[in-house]
């Protein structure tokens, strides 16, 4: 369990954390979002006391800096990953481990989990940046930890990478360990993570469940198709539904409970070939909840030129 409470910290004119309090459950995967400059990094380095600021973080009951042993609680693979220049990945895992009390036979054994068994003898420098994460990862399980904290750990993976990521980290959860990591995968961070902690500008925008952070940053839909769509969707807007219309001639009816549709439907004596509710995604609740604290907004792209068509008249 992660208990993180008061968080703030502040560069200059910038506060990039702003009393920031959530609590991380063991057993599921916890994932931390945020738009670019939302203050992710910052928030993870002050959990762990590497960047000075307020607040104080308990994991287990213990603020990072007084565990006695913190490779073997406390799992972390931040951003930057300083590995030894010269050693081969497995003498810089077997030098940490020596310096944690971690024999060799869990240095090979990480090793072989996180798929590097075969190139363990080589220099870390000559990784891509996927093996480097799966090292990273490796260097965060060393000492058999109950809580990970992984910053962007899917970065510079392919799909299957990815897939081998997710798969771990809930398999890690599912031992009843604490996972919490931030991703920008979306559609990752959909499959991947029961819970969340969403920030914006430093400031908290949701800590809950995924399913309820889409419920309450999206509206779902219903989907509608019938031979007389044209009658049915006066209907429905004199009902006080909004509708559009989607591809192949589909209904999109919001503001209208499923059940309602269905009713009116019976009424009106409509033929209905669908009647189905589309839920939205994490990305379309992410793009609504962090719309107006997204710190770096990109400008509309240029429309391209209107064609006049033909040559121009010279
Ligand atoms: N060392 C620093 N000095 C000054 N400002 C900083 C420093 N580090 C971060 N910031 C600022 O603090 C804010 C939060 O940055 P942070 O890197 O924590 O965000 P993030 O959510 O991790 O971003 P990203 O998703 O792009 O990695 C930003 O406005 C950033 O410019």
């Amino acid at each position: 369990m992660i208990t993180a409470k008061g968080l703030y910290k502040r560069y200059r004119k910038t506060v990039a954390v702003n009393h920031l309090s959530f609590d991380v459950r063991p057993g599921v995967v916890t994932g931390f979002l945020g738009p670019n400059g939302s203050g992710k990094s910052t928030t993870m380095r002050l959990m762990l006391g590497l960047d000075h600021g307020e607040g104080q973080t308990l994991f287990d009951g213990e603020a990072f800096t007084d565990i006695r042993r913190p490779m073997n609680k406390v799992g972390t693979l931040l951003e930057a990953k300083p590995f030894h220049p010269t050693r081969s990945a497995r003498n810089h895992l077997r030098m940490l481990a020596s310096a944690n009390g971690v024999g060799d036979k869990r240095v090979d054994e990480v090793m072989e989990l996180v798929g590097l068994g075969s190139v363990k003898r080589k220099k870390p420098k000559g990784y891509s940046l996927g093996m480097a994460q799966r090292l990273g990862l490796a260097q965060a399980l060393l000492g058999d930890p109950r809580i990970l904290l992984l910053d962007e750990p899917t970065n510079g993976l392919d799909p299957h990478g990815i897939h081998w990521m997710r798969d771990m980290l809930k398999h890690l959860a599912s031992e009843g360990r604490t996972i919490f990591v931030s991703s920008h995968l979306l559609s990752e961070m959909q499959l991947m993570a029961d819970e969340l902690v969403v920030i914006g500008r430093g400031h908290m925008i949701f800590n809950g469940d995924v399913d309820q952070f889409v419920r309450d940053f999206t509206q779902s839909t219903v989907i509608v198709r019938s031979p007389s769509a044209e009658g049915f969707t006066a209907a429905l807007e004199g009902a006080g539904a909004e509708v559009a219309k989607g591809k192949d001639g589909e209904l999109i009816v919001s503001g209208m409970e499923i059940g309602a549709v269905g009713h009116l439907a019976f009424t009106e004596n409509v033929e209905l070939s669908e009647l189905s509710t589309r839920s939205a995604s994490l990305e379309e609740a992410f793009m609504s909840a962090t719309g107006s604290s997204e710190e770096f907004i990109a400008a509309e792209p240029i429309a391209p030129a209107t064609k006049t068509g033909g040559s121009a008249n010279a």
